[in-house]
């Protein structure tokens, strides 16, 4: 079998090719790095990462050994090999466990279930299959069968069927059906739970649902950097402007060690419960969050209770984790965005860059966040914001773990304004490269501001 690249639209790879535009940088063919950042984003990280709660009773050491039998437990009873879970060498609240794959050698059952892309694309990075996953299964499908499990990687499988499917697919491992098909798509009440357990997928990795919540979290490196470039401090009044699920929060929250006040915000009340889910997990009584358009976060006329709008220069910090258009998410093996739909990221998020400006104090810092690796959400943001307030300026991040803001011809960027940014970009994955739990991550950018004086 044959591991494909990202497929992306072709009006979507037209810009991002344009991005990674075909000329040379460091003696670099930058055409090779497009390539190569197609080839990286198909694949999960090596590595899956856990931020550690070091507010808990227990040391971050005892957190470690826990981890590991507990992993260890899942791997046992799936029949591979044992896990090793290893501390960050600089971030103390990072424990890691490295994946193995691709296993591309697997023998394929003759029963094939078909799971919805992102279903799909979770199993790669260790998850079973939950049964609202479950597009289609044999007619005979019953608890106990070895199944086959691929992705249905355009969306085109109806949800019930039970013939083969005739649309483009994903292999993504075998495993065993705990749920017939009758009982997935037959009775009453929707089925739930785990559908099929992944005993063989084509990449091992923990399975992260439910793994000791109270003491650590599932998060991808660079998120968790960023939230350490932040830098929260106990008693800081902090504004989390996009939070959901609340990773960053809780971690800006533990930081603080708790005391202090962490406003959150995001778009409907689910999103926020699964914050203060998050939050109650361990025990964080700083955070408060809200449904709430950040777009709307500041108000001149506002009264500064800890209730939305507030007035300007109200925080300490601010952390702009913005919607993005998540093209640094790995693994991701078809991407249906438009370029349209790529375009209208940039406006939304200058709109909450203003706000979040406007929100701090002087003195306060800002850290702008994506999970992407367009230049236009990233650089280009940053060239806006310079530009448009001068009353911010870049600062140095602590950590600085990835590599430097991108070259690109017409940027207006300086060279030292380039190398204060930190950008994760999977296109620069060498294929030969040993891969590290920092450098085999999603793509990502942080870029970190202080306010030096009032807007005027
Ligand atoms: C990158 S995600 C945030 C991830 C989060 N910071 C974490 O670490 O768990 C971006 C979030 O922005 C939210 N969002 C989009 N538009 C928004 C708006 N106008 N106001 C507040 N939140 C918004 C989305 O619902 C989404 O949850």
């Amino acid at each position: 079998m044959e591991w494909p690249s990202l497929h992306l639209k072709a009006d979507c790879k037209e810009c991002l090719a344009s991005d990674y535009g075909n000329h040379t940088e460091n003696g670099k063919n930058v055409h090779v790095q497009f390539n190569q950042l197609l080839q990286a984003l198909a694949v999960p990280p090596s590595f899956t990462v856990f931020r550690v709660n070091t507010l808990a009773s227990c040391s971050t050491e005892e957190i470690k050994v826990q981890l590991e039998d507990e992993i260890n437990q899942q791997y046992a009873s799936r029949g591979q090999h044992r896990a090793v879970v290893e501390s960050h060498d600089t971030l103390p609240d990072v424990l890691y466990v490295k994946n193995s794959g691709p296993h591309l050698n697997l023998k394929n059952s003759a029963k094939a279930v078909i799971v919805g892309l992102q279903c799909g694309m979770s199993v790669l990075r260790g998850s079973d299959v939950f049964a609202q996953g479950i597009m289609g299964a044999p007619a005979d499908m019953q608890s106990g069968d070895l199944v086959s499990v691929y992705a249905d990687i355009e969306g085109a499988c109806k949800k019930g069927l039970k013939d083969d499917f005739e649309g483009q697919k994903h292999f993504v491992g075998n495993g065993i059906a705990r749920i017939s098909r009758h009982s997935l798509f037959k009775s009453e009440t929707p089925a739930k739970g785990v559908g099929i357990e992944m005993t063989s997928p084509v990449y091992v990795a923990p399975s992260l649902s439910d793994i000791l919540p109270s003491v650590v979290f599932p998060q991808n490196l660079p998120s968790v950097i960023c939230s350490h470039v932040l830098d929260p401090e106990p008693n800081d009044c902090v504004l989390d402007m996009c939070a959901a699920p609340g990773g960053k929060t809780t971690h800006i929250a533990t930081l603080m060690r708790d005391q202090g006040l962490v406003i959150a915000f995001d778009k409907g009340q689910n999103r926020v419960e699964r914050i203060q889910s998050n939050a109650s997990k361990w025990n964080l009584k700083s955070v408060r969050a809200f449904p709430y358009d950040a777009t709307k976060s500041c108000a001149i006329d506002a009264d500064g209770d800890p209730f939305p709008p507030f007035p300007p220069e109200y925080f300490d910090r601010v952390l702009l984790d913005a919607p993005c258009s998540g093209l640094g998410q790995r693994p991701s093996v078809f991407n249906k965005m438009s370029a349209r739909e790529l375009s209208s990221y940039p406006p939304l998020q200058r709109k909450l860059l203003a706000q979040a400006v406007h929100l701090l104090k002087v003195g306060g810092v800002l850290v702008y966040s994506t999970c992407t690796v367009t230049h236009g959400e990233n650089e280009r943001q940053v060239e806006w914001l310079l530009r448009e307030y001068p009353c911010v300026k870049l600062a140095k991040q602590d950590p600085h773990l990835g590599g430097t803001g991108a070259h690109f011809p017409d940027s207006q960027l300086s060279e030292e304004n380039l190398k204060l940014l930190q950008r994760f970009d999977p296109g620069d994955l060498d294929p030969l490269s040993a891969r590290t739990v920092t450098n085999d991550c999603i793509g990502f950018f942080i870029a970190k501001f202080v306010k030096t004086e009032s807007v005027r």
